[in-house]
């Protein structure tokens, strides 16, 4: 079986056979969602799940519950996470894998990931999937800090103590892997700095294509395509 999974939303979405049948081979699609803490990554993602289909992963609420499972490697997450450090990526992977396998989807918005070159590497020969491209939410880093201490959602993390170790972590470790992918061509750069809803009509151009038609095929064997153990 072909492990090497190319993401393609023209394979994804193909028509019909003649006689009715879908083809069988399956991809993959995975889009990475990247910006500073509090740019919108989360609030944008949810929108996205609403009008595209895909199955929103949030790498730091997957982290979050690790850390609060009581299992080994809680107590490090919830150390790093509350430092603003980015976790070893054998772990996070290990968390998106299983949660892709259970979501039985085939269309991913993977937002927070990858935030370092640790990441980016390990996922490509991890999980052997190339992304789609990469939606990176820019806005001003006076804005992002304005967010955060209104962000009211009792993180651990949302004070201005780790939000500056987050920013410095943003700059230092996320923004070489926005250039990588901008080398390539899969840098898709949206002006989070505008209101919620004007900022999604940005985001609903640049997932135009991703609009599933009724007279597609989508079928998905996420488990046969995902299921080999690493
Ligand atoms: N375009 C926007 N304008 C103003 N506030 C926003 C905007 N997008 C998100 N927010 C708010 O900013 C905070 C951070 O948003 P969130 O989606 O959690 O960002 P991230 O996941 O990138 O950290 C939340 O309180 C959210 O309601
Ligand atoms: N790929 C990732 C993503 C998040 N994280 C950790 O999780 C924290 C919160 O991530 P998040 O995506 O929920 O943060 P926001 O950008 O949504 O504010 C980060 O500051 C890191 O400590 C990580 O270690 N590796
Ligand atoms: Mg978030």
């Amino acid at each position: 079986m072909d492990t090497t999974l190319e993401s393609s939303a023209a394979v994804l979405d193909t028509p019909k056979d003649a006689d009715g049948s879908c083809p069988t081979d399956k991809k993959i699609t995975v889009v990475f969602v990247l910006g500073g803490p509090g740019s919108g990554k989360g609030t944008q993602c949810a929108n996205i799940v609403e009008h595209f289909g895909f199955t929103h992963l949030s790498t730091g609420d997957l982290l979050r519950a690790e850390s609060k499972s009581g299992s080994p490697n809680g107590i490090m997450i919830r150390d790093m996470m509350n430092e603003g450090k980015i976790v070893p990526s054998e772990v996070t992977i290990k968390l998106l894998r299983k949660a892709m396998l259970e979501s039985g989807n085939d269309k991913f918005l993977i937002d927070g990931f990858p935030r370092n070159e640790e990441n980016r590497a390990a996922f490509e020969n991890i999980m052997k999937i190339e992304p789609e491209f990469v939606l990176y939410f820019d806005c001003p880093v006076e804005e992002l800090e304005r967010r955060l201490l209104n962000r009211n959602q009792g993180r651990d993390d949302d004070n201005i103590g780790t939000i500056q170790k987050r920013f410095k972590v943003f700059i230092e470790s996320t923004l070489p892997i926005l250039e990588y992918y901008n080398s390539k061509g899969k840098l898709r750069k949206i002006d989070a700095g505008k209101p919620v809803d004007e900022v999604f009509e940005d985001v609903k151009a640049v997932l135009s294509p991703f609009a599933v038609e009724a007279n597609t095929c989508r079928k998905s064997n996420v488990s046969m395509v995902l299921g080999l153990e690493y």
